[in-house]
């Protein structure tokens, strides 16, 4: 069996629990990755002086500086569930006893970036002018509408369009994002009649508008498989502005070394933030996506505390030396596996095809240390700094 460890003490459950960034926001006692942020907005009844999008970077620094996540649709089509499987781990099943969202949930993410995530109640008509819009569409990063593709979706879909030529005016810049969700009950043939249908049905509705060629996106998700962090995946791929750099990073890589495939994972939600530019399959997808959890768990029960060199904490919380990336490979297939923990937030996984990579492993880990390098370079958070505590 080849070696492996994401090591405990870098792993990012464990690591998440100790960032706390922000004064307003208090650690969640279920999960330490995310951390709930205080209640929604009380609708104020101040008047808002009108104000535009700025054309920002949705991560550049403004405010907060946490591109915004906002899950929205119909009441019970399923946002809470997606927010809790993706960012919480919850089985799936689960999500069957969620309660009804009263008020806006918000959560903060700590990760290779951090964004929050928004959950929205269903009712709620954050257009009443008793809302500050602004507030909540200022930082946005994407706006991810989940239509229950189950139940009746005229309303939605209408609800939809509403919101997006409200938004268009101050906001032209947003992301929409639509899930066409809980697909895992449709036939094959209803599943894509039923996508065909909603996307005809939004553009037609805002073409008559007169608003054509909207930003939107249209997605087939389900939290029974792995659609749902695929989706998620490229929602997210659109906030990295370094993503064409880290594409070209990894392409160079598969070239070099005869990889079939790369992915850049974020190794607690199990998003890919990045893969080269090579078609895209779910299957690929779904064995590198299972094969974390394989290390993940066989790390927490065989990993150990390695002792930093000089027992500082920040050389505890980022150091990342090779000692702490350690590889696997392993037949699946025609295909080896490999993966190589990059940082605390970040493991690469690569899918390699016949000639076997076991041959090549120098190679392999050389290069890997190149992309390593140079991802530190184009993308700061893989060296993030972690907050020390001030030494009394
Ligand atoms: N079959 C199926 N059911 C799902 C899926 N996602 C969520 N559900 C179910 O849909 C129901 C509603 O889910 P919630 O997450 O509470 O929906 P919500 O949109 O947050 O609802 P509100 O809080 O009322 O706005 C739950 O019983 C979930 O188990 C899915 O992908 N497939």
């Amino acid at each position: 069996m080849p070696c492996y460890s994401i090591h405990p003490s870098n792993h990012p459950s464990t690591a998440r629990a100790s960032t706390t960034e922000d004064d307003y926001m208090y650690p969640s006692s279920t999960t330490p990755s995310m951390e709930d942020l205080p209640e929604a907005e009380v609708p104020h009844t101040d008047p808002v002086p009108p104000r535009f999008h700025t054309g920002r970077l949705p991560n550049s620094k403004a405010g907060d500086g946490k591109p915004r996540l906002l899950l929205m649709g119909q009441r019970r089509s399923g946002k809470s569930s997606i927010s809790s499987v993706v960012f919480h781990k919850l089985p799936p099943s689960e999500t069957l006893y969620l309660e009804t969202t009263t008020r806006i949930k918000k959560e903060s993410m700590h990760s290779f970036m951090d964004f929050q995530v928004w959950d929205f109640p269903g009712h709620l008509d954050y257009f009443d002018p008793a809302f500050d819009v602004d507030n909540i569409f200022e930082e946005i990063g994407a706006l991810i509408w989940v239509i229950d593709a189950q139940d009746e979706y005229l309303e939605a879909i209408s609800r939809l369009n509403m919101t997006i030529l409200n938004l268009q005016q101050s906001y032209p810049n947003i992301n929409v994002e639509v899930f066409v969700h809980k697909v895992d009950g449709l036939s094959e043939d209803y599943k894509g009649d039923t996508f065909r249908d909603i996307i005809q049905r939004v553009q037609d509705e805002l073409s008559d508008q007169g608003y054509e060629n909207a930003p939107v996106s249209f997605y087939q998700t389900s939290i029974y498989d792995h659609s749902i962090f695929e989706a998620f995946s490229k929602v997210i791929q659109k906030l990295i502005p370094q993503l064409p750099t880290l594409e070209a990073l990894l392409n160079s890589l598969c070239s070099t070394c005869h990889i079939e495939k790369a992915y850049l994972f974020d190794i607690m939600s199990k998003i890919y933030i990045a893969t080269d530019t090579s078609p895209t399959d779910i299957g690929s997808y779904e064995i590198c996506s299972d094969y974390i959890d394989v290390v993940i768990d066989v790390s927490e029960i065989y990993g150990w505390d390695r002792p930093t060199e000089n027992g500082d904490a920040e050389s505890q919380e980022t150091g990342n030396n090779d000692a702490e990336s350690l590889i696997t490979m392993e037949r699946k297939g025609n295909n080896y596996l490999y993966l190589r923990e990059i940082n605390k937030y970040l493991a690469l996984i690569c899918l390699m095809g016949d000639d076997s990579p076991a041959d090549k492993k120098a190679v392999i880990d050389y290069n890997v240390g190149v992309f390593q390098a140079a991802l530190k370079q184009v993308f700061p958070r893989a060296e993030r700094e972690i907050a020390v505590p001030d030494q009394p």
